[in-house]
Formats: structure tokens, sequence, C-alpha cells
């Protein structure tokens, strides 16, 4: 296996994070899985207006842009539902939010093909099947893929073609905090969080592997940034109704 160039960053963990050994980073990040090739997937390229790729790390403020968008462009926007082996949280709807599945249903269907891209990430599988994508595109919408780095780094060798963002916190300190206030993780899945979020912060230096970084300190300000970038494509999905 290729040593990640980002393996420096298990030194730099401080005392209590002492607990990940250096090794968990490899569990941490998967190399882009090679049999997701574009033969392996439709012709998405075919299929409407041009998804978009929502990534960063968990607490970054994703699923918050998200629902705005969603909310003020109702029709316009269709979420990729995932599937997932995480247990639902609180008010999250099976179908809506997620499917949740068991990992022993999420692989038979990804063995199957199913799947455009799968990732582990802090101990659950996650991942898009090509279904969730079809349902949005059926409805000429703009697909919506909140995903990990590994998936963005999948969705690479597929011909998708979305527009990639990274949405990612002011620092470190302010994700842990946004983290801990939303109540959703136990310590243990709070700090594997937080040093994914190292590794993702790190990955997404690669040059071009976003379209456009928004750092989300102010709310409205990153979501004023998320429109802009989104404007063409939504004045074009607006135009293709009115015809
Ligand atoms: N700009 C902001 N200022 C303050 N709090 C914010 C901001 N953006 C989001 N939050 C809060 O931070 C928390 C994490 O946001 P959110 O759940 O949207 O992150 P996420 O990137 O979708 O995380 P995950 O990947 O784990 O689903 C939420 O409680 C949300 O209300
Ligand atoms: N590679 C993929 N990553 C996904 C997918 N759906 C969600 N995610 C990412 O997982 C983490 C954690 O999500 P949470 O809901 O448990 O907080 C977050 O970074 C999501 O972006 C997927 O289908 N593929």
């Amino acid at each position: 296996m290729k040593t990640p160039s980002f393996f420096f960053l298990a030194e730099e963990t401080t005392a209590e994070r002492t607990v990940w050994p250096q090794a968990a980073f490899f569990h941490l990040y998967q190399e882009p899985n090679p049999s997701l090739l574009p033969q392996n997937t439709l012709s998405w390229a075919m299929q409407g207006p041009r998804p978009v790729v929502l990534s960063g790390p968990s607490g970054a403020g994703k699923s918050t842009l998200l629902k705005k968008l969603l909310k003020d462009y109702e029709n316009i926007f269709g979420f990729s539902v995932s599937h997932t082996t995480r247990q639902p949280r609180p008010g999250e709807v099976n179908g809506k939010d997620y499917h949740f599945v068991t990992r022993e249903e999420m692989q038979k269907e990804i063995d199957a093909g199913e799947f455009i891209e799968h990732a582990e990430f802090s101990g659950n599988m996650y991942g898009t099947s090509k279904g969730a994508v079809q349902a949005v595109q059926a409805q000429n919408q703009i697909c919506v893929l909140d995903i990990d780095i590994q998936g963005v780094k999948n969705i690479k060798r597929t011909d998708l073609n979305p527009i990639y963002i990274s949405v990612q916190p002011p620092s470190i300190d302010i994700l842990e905090k946004r983290l801990r206030d939303r109540k959703t993780e136990t310590e243990e899945s709070l700090l594997k969080r937080l040093t994914a979020a190292r590794v993702d912060l790190e990955l997404s230096k690669e040059p071009g592997l976003f379209d456009l970084v928004i750092i989300n300190d102010d709310l409205e300000k990153a979501y004023s940034e998320l429109k802009e970038v989104l404007l063409e494509e939504i004045k074009k999905t607006q135009e293709s109704r009115k015809s």
C-alpha cells in the first residue's frame, strides 16, 4: 500500500488524541477504488443538469448549507440519498436523510455493482448508489451529493462530472465546538471525526481537487458563495423548465 503523504499528521496529534495510533491513519483513508472506472457507471453526462458534490470535514456545515439550498430552490435541487451503516440520529428519516442499512446489505449491493462510490468513514460504511443519483436526475433536478473526500476521489474516476465544492471550518477548534454542540457524537466518534477532519483538510489542498473551497465562518456569507458558484446551473435548470 502506498504511504499517504498526510502520514506526518499523526505526529501532530495532541495528548488526548494519542489514543489514535499512527496506523489509524491507514484506516481513515482509502486510495481510490480502481473498480470505479467510467465504464462502471452510466453515461451521466447525458442525464441532465450538472451534479454538485459538497464535501469537507464532518461538522463543517455541509448539511446546514444544503438544507438552505433545498428550501430556497425546492424544485431545482435534489438530494442524493446515500446509504450508510451508521445508526440513525434522532429525527433522521430512513429514505430521506439516508438509506440506513446493515453492513451485509450494503456489501451485497456494492458487489452487485449498484454503487457509484463507497467509503469507510469513522467506523461506518457510506455510499452513493446509482439509483440515488438517477432518482434525482429523473426529475431534471440538480443532484447534490454530500460525500467525504474518499468519495470525491472515487467520483473523479467516473464520468459524473460534478462541480466539486469543499466546505471547511474556520479552524479545527471551531469545528470541534460545532460538533460538540451538535450533540450527535460520542466522545469516541467525535475524536475519530476530528482526526478525519485533519486528514480531509490536508488532502483538500491538492491543486484542482475542488472547484471552490468555502470557509464556513459566517453562515450567510458561506451560503452566498455557494449560490454564486451554482448560479449558472440554477439558471439553466430554471430555463429548461420554461421550454
Ligand atoms: N456558520 C456556522 N456558524 C455556526 N454554527 C454552524 C455554522 N454552520 C453550521 N453550524 C452548526 O454546526 C453543526 C455542524 O453542521 P452540519 O451538521 O451542517 O455539518 P456537516 O458538515 O453536514 O456534518 P456531517 O458531515 O457530520 O454531516 C450544526 O450544529 C450546525 O448548526
Ligand atoms: N463517500 C461518501 N461519504 C458520505 C456519503 N454520505 C455521507 N458521507 C459523508 O460521511 C461523513 C459523515 O456523515 P454523517 O451523516 O455520519 O455525519 C460526512 O463527511 C459525509 O459527507 C456517501 O454516500 N459517500
